[in-house]
């Protein structure tokens, strides 16, 4: 939970933020109405991740608020009804994060999203990549303000080595001329690496004519900064490339997922597969297992699909928890399967322990006893598809002798 600051003497603005700020699940505001009630909050053994200020307070009629929070080394957005070029300069000058006017509803959402991105940023790693340390200084500066987590190195061959030895760091702000590897070769060098592909890379230089900039997002930087830049540009383009990158994540995640059962999807659950068969000499063993729910259309037909879908969605997540450690897909329909690397033994009790799960638990808001049909393919011979064929030919050999079986093992026992 992240503690929010509001430092606002209107009623009616303090229960705007409340609500918005407060519908963001990570976050818990504290509100001040003046400046000596947010001096006494601030006196509390409380963490702040950032402040939302209004200029304008009965104890501090000209924002003699904000040096008091930056002080505290807290974010702070000023949230005023006065505009003012003058002002607004001056204070982003003094480290204000933003400046945001009352002058529309969706200033109130702007808040919100500097906020959030803040949040973000607590868990993001950065590295800087710069040979001058009075540059490096001032941007690691700029984003330990903004909350991130910094790295720094002085080349372009130290970041590589820094990056491989950090593959949690999202976001490379990088100069240009530097011994060694310079920002192009190195931005170069990272997109021809496949796990480069979503960093994301922004140049600077003080060669700023058209060309240098040209040259980063040639070689597959995200963004370029011309040096020396002004602190809310700097931040803006390194908030809006990280926002970029992360809906692209979000994309591709949701391209891989079923949208019903949050399960792998039919096309990465092969994906992944043939990853896991690409290493099977180096692994001990390999099955794959087809899950078939029984007689499954008449809880559609006799219950509505929608207790169909939730009968299936909750099938989906006790198969995800009951082979946590393996690859789980939703195969197609009422049908799922698992492709796991772990030994022959102890894959066959998991999926033995699975089937009286099953068998024990009522499903949906209908309490329905059901059952399922498993077929298992233990150390195929041939490739992943031939597997997948393989536990097919047993699932439809558990369906024609009586259902809620595994085969082989079933008919091994007999
Ligand atoms: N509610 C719901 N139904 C689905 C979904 N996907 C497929 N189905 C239905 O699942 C049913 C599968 O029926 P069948 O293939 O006859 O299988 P079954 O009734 O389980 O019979 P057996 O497999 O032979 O035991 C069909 O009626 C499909 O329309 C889904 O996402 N939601």
């Amino acid at each position: 939970m992240y503690n929010i600051l509001v430092v606002e003497d209107t009623a009616v603005v303090r229960k705007i933020l409340a609500k918005l700020i407060g519908a963001n699940p990570f976050f818990r505001c504290v509100m001040c109405k003046d400046l000596a009630t947010a001096r006494e909050a601030m006196k509390q053994d409380v963490a702040f991740l950032a402040a939302v200020v209004d200029l304008n307070l009965p104890d501090a009629p000209n924002g003699e608020v904000v040096n008091e929070v930056l002080e505290k080394g807290i974010p702070t957005v000023v949230l005023t009804g006065n505009f003012s070029e003058t002002l607004r300069g001056r204070l982003l000058a003094e480290g204000v994060l933003d400046y945001i006017t009352k002058d529309c509803r969706f200033a109130y959402n702007q808040v919100v999203k500097v906020l959030d991105r803040l949040r973000k940023n607590t868990q993001t790693k950065v590295l800087v990549v710069d040979d001058s340390s009075v540059s490096r200084n001032i941007i690691c500066n700029l984003l330990t303000k903004a909350k991130f987590e910094v790295e720094s190195v002085n080349d372009g061959l130290e970041a590589l080595q820094k990056l491989k030895e950090n593959p949690d760091i999202k976001l490379v702000i990088s100069d240009h001329h530097m011994p060694n590897m310079d920002g192009c070769e190195l931005v170069k060098a990272l997109r021809e690496q496949p796990c480069y592909q979503n960093l994301v890379f922004i140049g600077v230089s003080s060669e700023g004519d058209g060309l240098m900039s040209a040259k980063f997002i040639k070689g597959g930087a995200n963004d370029f900064l011309k040096k020396p830049f002004h602190h809310e540009e700097f931040y803006w383009r390194v908030f809006s490339s990280l926002d970029s990158m992360e809906m692209l994540e979000t994309i591709q995640l949701a391209a891989k997922l079923d949208s019903l059962t949050g399960l792998f999807n039919r096309g990465y659950l092969f994906e992944q597969g043939e990853e896991l068969f690409a290493k099977r000499d180096s692994l001990e063993c390999l099955s794959v297992c087809m899950f078939d729910l029984d007689e499954f259309k008449q809880v559609n037909d006799s219950l509505g699909h929608r207790i169909g879908d939730e009968l299936i969605v909750q099938f989906a997540k006790l198969l995800q928890e009951s082979f946590s450690s393996d690859v789980v897909g939703r195969y197609g329909g009422e049908e799922f399967a698992v492709i796991s690397a772990r030994p022959e033994r102890v894959m066959r009790l998991s999926i033995q322990q699975f089937m009286k799960s099953v068998r024990c638990m009522l499903f949906t808001e209908k309490r329905l006893a059901v059952t399922c049909s498993i077929g298992v393919c233990m150390s195929p011979k041939d490739g992943l598809m031939a597997a997948f064929e393989s536990a097919d030919l047993q699932l439809y050999r558990a369906k024609n002798g009586g259902r809620n079986r595994i085969e082989p093992f079933d008919s091994e026992v007999a």
